[in-house]
């Protein structure tokens, strides 16, 4: 059966580099006849734009049929002033939590030439490859109840809920507990068990899901402290687990020691190993429109695509192998460019990863 890919590339710089990733796509299914077809849909701010909602009934049902989604990013100030409720990012978290893709891996791995790149000093990040992973449909994201509301002193306040059932700290535990069981075998849990009875919870599972794991050294930490941990001596990490919004802040910290948070892909999986793939920034509108992003944490998106959803994993090898040769070759757009190298552009960026690719 065919395969079918929806893909959305949403706001900002989303176009331009999910242009890119297309196009290595397309590469790959004409020169390896994979039987595989996609097509694009708004989300985002480009749908709020066209139909005023950012994700249409119609596009959340194509993504429930297709075999997996590749998404751009959302988002940008011209939607800022709409209540939550109907921003571009809604479209993102309702993809998220309809699918049921509460599985985020978010690879943060140093490509060695671009060890200068990093915002630490080379010795501290060379040879990095740590996995995020991050709950993605629970916590405080999705607490309810949440809002803001009119207290008895008529002051207004707002609340959100940071709640995680055992169920779902069970499932992302062993998520990890698998991924790290293909890795070096170390885990780290990342929490506020200090603090917050949810993470207390959080911490009691994971020790009891680790039993079922015991080649697995799993270890505890408390964020703050993981946060510096990762600018201090990030080496000593192999997975980490966490929840959604601690996910989210430790991540893009991870993504500034690879170089650029233009370099880290994700995928957030549901149970049976469908997908949504999208880098892990947002759609940088201080750039956006001018050809000037980096469109590798994309490419390297659709790698992850075709070996989580797709089985494919020589394919996948070769785009990750085709961006370090462009990496060998000196290409760099702005965010990782140190000097010497050679300075391209978000579709130049693509036509070389292209070239390496044959
Ligand atoms: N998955 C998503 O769709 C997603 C993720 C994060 C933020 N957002 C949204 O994006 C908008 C902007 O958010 P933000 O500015 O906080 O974060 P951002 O990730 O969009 O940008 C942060 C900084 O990183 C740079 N940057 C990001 N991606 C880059 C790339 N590929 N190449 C080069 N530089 C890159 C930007 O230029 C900016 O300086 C907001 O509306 C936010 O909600 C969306
Ligand atoms: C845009 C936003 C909803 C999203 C998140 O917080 O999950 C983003 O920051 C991410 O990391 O994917
Ligand atoms: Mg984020």
């Amino acid at each position: 059966m065919t395969k079918k890919i929806l893909v959305l590339p949403g706001d900002g710089i989303g176009p331009e580099i999910v242009g890119q990733a297309t196009r290595v796509l397309d590469a790959l299914i004409a020169d390896h006849g994979l039987d595989m077809t996609y097509e694009s849909a708004l989300v985002g701010g480009s749908s709020f734009d066209e139909h005023g909602v950012p994700l249409t009934d119609e596009v959340l049902e194509k993504a429930r049929q297709a075999d997996s989604v590749l998404l751009g990013a959302v988002g940008g100030p011209k939607w800022e002033q709409y209540e939550i409720a109907v921003r571009p990012e809604k479209a993102l978290l309702k993809l998220r939590s309809e699918l049921k893709l509460f599985g985020n891996l978010r690879p943060a791995i140093l490509y060695p030439q671009l060890a200068s790149a990093s915002s630490l000093k080379p010795e501290l990040v060379s040879g990095l490859d740590v996995l995020i992973v991050r709950e993605l449909t629970g916590g405080i994201y999705f607490g309810q109840p949440r809002g803001i509301r009119t207290n008895n002193n008529g002051e207004r306040e707002g609340f959100n809920t940071y709640i995680y059932s055992e169920s779902e700290i069970e499932r992302i535990a062993h998520v990890a507990f698998r991924a790290a069981m293909l890795r070096d075998k170390r885990l780290c849990s990342v929490d506020k068990a200090n603090v917050l009875e949810v993470t207390e919870l959080w911490r009691e599972v994971m020790t009891r899901v680790g039993k079922e794991y015991p080649e697995v050294e799993l270890t505890h930490m408390y964020v703050d402290n993981a946060a510096m941990q990762l600018v201090r001596a990030p080496k000593q990490f192999d997975v980490m687990v966490t929840g959604n919004m601690f996910g989210d802040i430790l991540s893009d910290c991870a993504a500034m020691l690879t170089g650029s948070i233009g370099m880290l892909p994700s995928a957030s999986l549901d149970a049976n190993g469908k997908g949504m793939y999208e880098p892990i920034h947002g759609s940088a509108p201080d750039i956006a429109g001018q050809n000037k992003a980096n469109p590798l944490a994309t490419i390297l998106s659709v790698s992850m695509m075709l070996r989580h959803s797709f089985g494919e994993e020589a394919l996948a090898d070769k785009i990750e192998n085709a961006v370090s040769t462009v990496l060998d070759q000196g290409y760099r757009t702005g965010d990782i460019y140190t000097d010497g190298m050679k300075l391209v552009s978000t579709s130049e960026m693509g036509d070389a990863v292209l070239a390496a690719l044959k």
